[in-house]
């Protein structure tokens, strides 16, 4: 303990207005800690940051913020955040962490798994899967109040799904641990066509997006992500046992969107923003459907490189 925290925490306990481990999260993180979440900071963060995702900013904020506030939640909170490549589900992750815990990511209660970087060999499943259930145990022993992300969950073998699903369940202790306080956030890209399709039609038939409505989308993306064979969940029972509180659908992102990201990202490196090299980086990026050319084919994510270019001159 350093002597600053020891001397304000004596001077609390003296004064007999400050318990010392609440004072002491005030200077170091905490687990459960950050001063509970502000629905209306997270609301603040996801309309300033996360553009062109009017469903997922929804679902997140009532999802994230009825969770924390229930203080007997009768199992973790699981999301499953489905959509194209490069639509936000990786930067909404990043905005939840961030939300309940001073370091976002780079928290200690907060746990990020890629499936192709932690869990590469289908032959050392079972290795992974002791691993991997040993780390949420010991970190929700420590910490009930843990996030765990895993990303291209669609790549993930249904063995280590499998091995989670426990954790995910209506038990009051699984060997005397309680995970009901825990946040599980799932991503992929499984059921990102079917999205699309979505979207595209309310393009094609002159409607706004703001339009499309959850139920648009719900269970159609349950459906198609259950059918797809190559999807991990089609093997696992997450969702046949429904596991999965919220499905949460991204949008694939247009040509507006992006220059939106460019604004923000040239904003944030220090230069004046430039309306003309944002509209070239912009342009210079692949649109799908081919003929009407309305979605960027990858979201918001290589058009911060694209950017370097035009910065350079
Ligand atoms: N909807 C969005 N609003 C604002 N910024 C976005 C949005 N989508 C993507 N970005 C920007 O692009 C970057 C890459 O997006 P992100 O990693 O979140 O995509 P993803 O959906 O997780 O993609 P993938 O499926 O390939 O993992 C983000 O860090 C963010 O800066």
């Amino acid at each position: 303990v350093e002597p600053i925290s020891l001397g304000l925490a004596l001077a609390g306990v003296l004064t007999g207005y400050i318990s010392y481990p609440r004072l002491y999260c005030l200077f170091a993180e905490c687990c459960g800690q950050k001063r509970s979440l502000s629905r209306e900071a997270l609301q603040k963060d996801l309309d300033n940051k996360l553009f062109g995702q009017h469903l997922a900013k929804k679902v997140i904020l009532n999802a994230v913020s009825g969770f924390l506030s229930n203080p007997k939640p009768k199992k973790p909170l699981t999301l499953s955040l489905h959509g194209w490549t490069g639509t936000g589900k990786n930067f909404a992750s990043k905005i939840i962490a961030e939300n309940i815990y001073e370091g976002g990511l780079n928290s200690d209660y907060v746990h990020l798994f890629v499936a192709t970087l932690h869990f590469p060999h289908a032959s050392n499943i079972t290795l992974y899967k002791d691993q991997l259930q040993m780390w949420i145990r010991g970190n929700v022993s420590a910490c009930a109040r843990s996030i765990f992300i895993f990303d291209e969950m669609d790549k993930m073998h249904a063995g280590l799904i499998d091995a989670i699903k426990p954790f995910l369940d209506y038990y009051d202790v699984v060997d005397e641990v309680s995970y009901q306080k825990a946040i599980f956030i799932f991503l992929s890209n499984a059921g990102a066509e079917r999205i699309t399709d979505v979207a595209l039609d309310f393009w094609k038939s002159g409607k706004q997006r703001e339009e499309i409505k959850l139920r648009d989308m719900e269970h159609a993306l349950a459906v198609s992500v259950f059918n797809n064979k190559n999807s991990g969940f089609w093997h696992s029972s997450l969702i046949d046992r429904n596991l999965i509180d919220y499905f949460v659908p991204f949008l694939p992102l247009e040509y507006k969107h992006l220059k939106m990201c460019i604004r923000v990202e040239m904003q944030s490196r220090g230069y004046e923003v430039d309306e003309d090299i944002i509209s070239k980086v912009a342009e210079e990026m692949t649109f799908f459907p081919k003929e009407e050319r309305v979605f960027s084919d990858k979201g918001c994510k290589t058009v911060f490189t694209k950017l370097d270019y035009y910065l350079d001159d």
